[in-house]
């Protein structure tokens, strides 16, 4: 895994260090050990999916607030992704400022999110899948959200979304 930390401190687009051969090619995909060398302590408890059929379907985005905060290892495993992330730590001098990055099935890149930081995607094409490691366990009820327009964010997509949930399209803005 070759780990290249974002401008937002703490966040890491990871690439797989794949072995090759004639029948194609070997990778680990996770480890706890090489986090550890990246000085990050992550033990997931859960894993995620979502399928989403239509291109330019917007999930997020998304946060908790303590004690439900969630760190996650997000992955597109099918078609390609706009990833987004938010970094909302206070004491974080990027507090406010977003990083997107394109995850495909062909990139094969993942993104690690630590605690503090909203999380979206929008597709790039249809029946795109998304697998996530999580630090947490779900906790009903507890997902905060921001919207995916707010102009105080300002975040510069690549389309506007063609599917978003009701509650998606609602989270309130930052005045
Ligand atoms: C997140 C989650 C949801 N659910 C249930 C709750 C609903 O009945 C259903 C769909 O939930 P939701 O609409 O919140 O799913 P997404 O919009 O894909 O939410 C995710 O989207 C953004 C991009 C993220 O980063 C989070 O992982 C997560 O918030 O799954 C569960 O049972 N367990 C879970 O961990």
């Amino acid at each position: 895994m070759r780990f290249h930390e974002t401008d937002l401190k703490g966040s890491y687009l990871i690439e797989l260090d794949e072995i090759n051969d004639e029948r194609g090619f070997f990778a680990r995909s996770f480890c706890t050990h090489e986090f550890l060398i990246q000085g990050i302590t992550f033990n997931p408890v859960q894993a995620n999916l979502s399928l989403n059929k239509r291109k330019h379907t917007l999930r997020g985005i998304h946060y908790q607030d303590p004690p439900h905060e969630e760190a996650k290892l997000v992955r597109c495993i099918r078609g390609s992704i706009f990833d987004v992330i938010i970094d909302l730590r206070e004491d974080s001098p990027t507090s406010g400022q977003w990083v997107g990055v394109e995850l495909t099935d062909k990139n094969r890149k993942s993104i690690y999110i630590p605690k503090g930081f909203a999380h979206g995607f929008l597709t790039l094409e249809p029946d795109s899948e998304v697998s996530y490691l999580m630090s947490d366990h779900h906790v009903p009820g507890k997902g905060l959200g921001i919207r995916w327009n707010d102009p105080f964010y300002n975040i510069q997509w690549p389309a506007e979304p063609a599917v978003i949930s009701d509650k998606d399209r609602n989270w309130p803005l930052v005045s």
